[in-house]
């Protein structure tokens, strides 16, 4: 079975700041995977190759075995994408924003309106279409993003630092939520984050720090690469980093 994401020798630099060094990474099919930094580590600026915001030109990426290169358009239907920054239209219903984005994806008025019922029920969200995004709490907003990245049916979700801002009550309905798509579904899920206590033991973890892939593992692996009992110490260990400044 061919990965649903596959990161192949990609650097990228701004200038002479080298954002991206060699990183290699892969993301099985119906895996969540937890992409681990801190801020710096260089996780948007993956995700902006992975979404082809920027262009990579060493290397190699590939959604669901499609080289993101050379099949762009095949590769990214497939992709479904949550940024850090809130994408939605606050002005605008929440159906209105679905619809949008429907059309972007080359849907239908109809099909792109009976998509966003049928995720937004699943979201527990039915109530909400015809209310601005503006009247939306900060975890509901979040769900509602969430929802409307999987509106063409993607694959693969990559997700930045998505529970950022929110309370805990919302932060774990959101992880929870996300992976319930992963056991029930069989979605693939790249999962950017600072936060430890959103890695479960059995997660796959990307551990970049400045720009390289220091680790990877689950966090028994981890642990035991750096003789450490518990995922934090490992984190602090591997990468030289005081643990306050790692949530
Ligand atoms: N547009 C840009 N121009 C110049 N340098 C940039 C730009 N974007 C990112 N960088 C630099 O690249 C490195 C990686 O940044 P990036 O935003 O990818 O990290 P991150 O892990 O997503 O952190 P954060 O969670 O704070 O966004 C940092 O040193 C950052 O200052």
């Amino acid at each position: 079975m061919v990965p649903a994401i596959e990161v192949a020798h990609v650097s990228h630099a701004f200038g002479a700041r080298k954002a991206l060094d060699d990183v290699s990474l892969s993301v099985p099919q119906g895996a969540f995977v937890a992409l681990l930094g801190l801020n710096g580590a260089g996780k948007t600026t993956l995700f902006s190759l992975l979404t082809r915001l920027y262009d990579n030109v060493t290397g190699r990426i590939a959604i669901m075995g499609s080289d993101l290169r050379r099949r762009p358009t095949e590769a990214l239907g497939r992709l479904g994408v949550v940024f850090q920054a809130r994408t939605l239209d606050p002005d605008l219903t929440v159906l209105q924003n679905f619809t949008y984005h429907a059309s972007l994806h080359g849907l239908s008025r109809a099909e792109g309106r009976h998509r966003a019922e049928r995720l937004l029920a699943r979201f527990s969200l039915a109530d909400r279409l015809n209310d601005k995004v503006r009247s939306l709490s900060g975890g509901q907003a979040r769900r509602v993003e969430i929802a409307r990245s999987l509106l063409h049916d993607p694959r693969v979700v990559i997700l930045d630092e998505p529970t950022v801002g929110l309370d805990i009550a919302a932060r774990q309905d959101i992880v929870s939520l996300v992976r319930r798509l992963v056991d029930e579904d069989g979605l693939s899920v790249l999962w950017a984050t600072h936060l430890f206590d959103e890695v479960r033991p059995a997660d796959p973890i990307v551990l970049l720090h400045k720009g390289r892939v220091l680790a990877r593992g689950t966090t028994p692996d981890l642990c035991a690469q750096a003789g450490e009992p518990s995922l934090a110490g490992a984190f602090r260990k591997i990468t030289g980093t005081p643990t306050e400044e790692a949530a």
